[in-house]
């Protein structure tokens, strides 16, 4: 396998542990949340969610995927609580699907799989002074996981969605702003959380995962234009990106705690 991994057959997530060993790791993510063996904890706190629309600026195609942007220079949006030690400063955010509405989640409970999952990317900015360096470390990154279940279309996602035809083809950029994340997240803020790793290369075991138990909804239309999107660059065969989830990893013993 080439650096350029993927998730085609011949650089997809069997091929990546070539590059990159940890990917047969002991705190590999996404994995299979078995509801009832979750230990549900009482200790947890509740999650601080302070998201501010100036802080989001630009989405881009980054060809398996496409990230909407924020500016983290300074603590804008932040999350806190619930499991995490420190505040954690949104770098990004992302979503996962697959080439038909019945899979595209990574992560799945008790092995159902939704349609898409949103995955809104921080990291500790009380400890470290980037989200590279803080890769680097267990208490490194937090991640808010979505599952989006297919259905009605979803109002906040509209504004995402319309975005999509201006970053088409891979590399393409654009200016994205004034929106609010916590647009995207469920009325209920039940969680599950573990510590794992990086879902794609270079599958760092550094993420504490949010993952909250209330799917939002997305509708078919809006499922097929992030299908829409192109891994191939300006002027090149066209290639959608159809798939681009990373199937679920042993728990290798790790405990699942639950906020409810
Ligand atoms: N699917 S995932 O586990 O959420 C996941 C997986 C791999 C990732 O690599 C990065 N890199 C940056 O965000 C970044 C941001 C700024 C500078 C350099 C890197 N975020 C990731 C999230
Ligand atoms: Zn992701």
């Amino acid at each position: 396998m080439s650096l350029n991994w993927g998730y085609e057959a011949h650089n997809g997530p069997e091929q990546w542990h070539k590059l990159y060993p940890i990917a047969q790791g002991n705190f590999q993510s996404p994995i299979d949340i078995k509801a009832q063996d979750a230990k549900s904890d009482e200790s947890l706190k509740s999650l601080s969610i302070n998201y501010n629309p100036t802080s989001i600026k630009s989405i881009v195609n980054i060809g398996h995927s496409f990230h909407v942007i924020s500016e983290d220079k300074e603590d804008v949006s932040v999350v806190k609580g619930g499991p995490l030690q420190a505040s954690y400063r949104l770098s990004q955010f992302h979503f996962h699907w697959g080439p038909s509405n019945d899979l595209g989640s990574e992560h799945t409970v008790d092995g159902k799989t939704y349609s898409a999952e949103l995955h809104l990317v921080h990291w500790n900015s009380e400890k470290y002074s980037s989200f590279a360096e803080a890769s680097k470390n267990l208490d490194g990154c937090a991640v808010l996981t979505v599952f989006l279940k297919v259905g009605n279309a979803h109002p906040g996602l509209k504004k995402v969605v319309d975005a999509l035809g201006q970053i088409r083809t891979k590399g393409k950029q654009a200016a994205f702003t004034s929106f609010d994340p916590s647009s995207l997240l469920p009325a209920s803020k039940d969680y599950w959380t573990y510590i794992g790793s990086l879902t794609h290369p270079p599958l760092l075991e550094c993420v504490t995962w949010i993952i909250f138990r209330e799917p939002i909804s997305v509708s078919p239309d809006q499922l097929n234009k992030f299908r829409s999107l192109l891994s191939s660059g300006d002027g090149e065969k066209e290639c959608p990106i159809l798939s681009n989830h990373r199937p679920p990893q042993p728990l290798k013993g790790r405990e699942v705690r639950a906020s409810f």
